[in-house]
């Protein structure tokens, strides 16, 4: 089997003795985009920064294209890594044009390949006109193109992304992120980022990772994470979703209160055990023929859909996406029925 581009094994690392990164291990393939999410604090950056050869690392090990790079006892210096970086706060060299900026990394190129490899990167990020213009005559989402187009010049064997649109508005993100995943195939770079937003990383990943408490939760597809999460905290980060107590009555069923889900169990647990099941928005079908009808505690109106609260009883409320025609209103009630398609579950208790 080939070599892993990065390969992360049992990875320990931290600030002044105190452990922030734990055990974590991962690998990805060349090419693949993959995306670090988190709550606040749970060690992304860090993470980043020890692959980066920012901060040391207290155990474990860091492999990049099967060169060891980081351990315990070995740190090789960040700009022998082979490595791409665009941080949050990336500031462009103020003094030198767009041009000078993407050209730094390649210096070196002869001159005339140099000159090329920056209009190709230029052009990639759709800049080609601006190359004469100096940072501050760009706006946000432009400075952030010209790093990402400065990080890729080189031609890394691994980019790291650290939230490099978390400054830029909504509307401005999302575009990139999506322009983003087109330069990254194109260019057919190895991605590491990190996010605050699940849809950007879904929208771009090959794979995700969940990380909480410095603990790597699951490395996967997005399809997986969403679907299959390994632990209750995964499926509660990684999307909209609500959980209904019931019972496990055999490999696949569940009897709730709202009657018998059916579905592949994810894991098998044994009949009788109490189970919280999880829904998903898109599990609950609004079918106005169906003869379950909740009350509606709140509508959150998004312009192409509409996500419903509907009460099940006082601690359990269900959420049910549908098209943003369907115009009943708070405080009336909403026919639903149950279309989970396979059951995900966690013995109630569980972590
Ligand atoms: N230079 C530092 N010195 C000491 N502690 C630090 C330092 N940098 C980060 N930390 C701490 O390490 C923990 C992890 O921080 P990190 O920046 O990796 O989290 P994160 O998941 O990237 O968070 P965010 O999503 O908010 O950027 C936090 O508790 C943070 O306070």
């Amino acid at each position: 089997m080939k070599a892993p581009l990065l390969s992360i094994e049992n990875l320990a690392c931290g600030y002044h003795q105190q452990a922030v990164v734990k055990d974590l291990s991962l690998s990805l393939a060349a090419g693949e985009i993959a995306c670090l999410l988190g709550p606040s604090g749970c060690g992304k950056t860090t993470t980043l920064r020890a692959i980066a050869g920012l901060e040391p690392v207290t155990a474990g090990s860091i492999r990049i294209q099967d060169r060891l790079v980081s351990s315990h006892h070995h740190q090789m210096p960040p700009e022998q890594r082979g490595l791409g970086m665009v941080f949050q706060e990336h500031a462009l060299f103020p003094h030198l044009t767009v041009a000078d900026n993407v050209a730094f990394g390649l210096r070196k190129l002869p001159s005339n390949e140099k000159a090329k490899r920056v209009r190709e990167c230029l052009a990639r990020v759709r800049l080609d006109d601006m190359e004469a213009r100096y940072p501050h005559e760009l706006s946000g989402g432009q400075q952030q193109r010209v790093a990402l187009a400065r990080a890729l010049a080189p031609r890394p064997a691994l980019l790291l992304l650290d939230e490099p649109f978390a400054s830029l508005d909504l509307d401005l993100r999302r575009q990139l992120a999506q322009e983003l995943g087109d330069i990254l195939r194109e260019e057919n770079v190895t991605t590491l980022m990190v996010t605050h937003d699940q849809e950007e990383a879904f929208a771009l990943a090959d794979r995700v990772g969940v990380m909480r408490h410095g603990n790597l939760e699951q490395w996967d597809s997005p399809y997986n994470i969403y679907h299959a999460p390994a632990n209750r905290f995964v499926a509660e980060f990684a999307g909209y979703g609500a959980f209904l107590r019931g019972k496990v009555t055999d490999s696949h069923s569940v009897q709730t209160s709202l009657g018998e889900l059916t579905g592949r169990h994810q894991d098998s647990l044994l009949p009788g055990t109490e189970v919280d099941v999880l829904l998903r928005p898109e599990d609950i079908v609004a079918d106005e023929t169906a003869s379950l009808a909740l009350p509606i505690t709140r509508r959150q109106f998004t312009g192409a859909s509409i996500l419903y609260h509907l009460r099940v009883s006082a601690s359990e409320t269900l959420l049910c996406q549908t098209d943003s025609h369907t115009n009943v209103l708070e405080g009336d009630t909403l026919h639903v029925r149950l279309g989970t398609k396979h059951l995900v579950s966690f013995a109630v208790n569980s972590e």
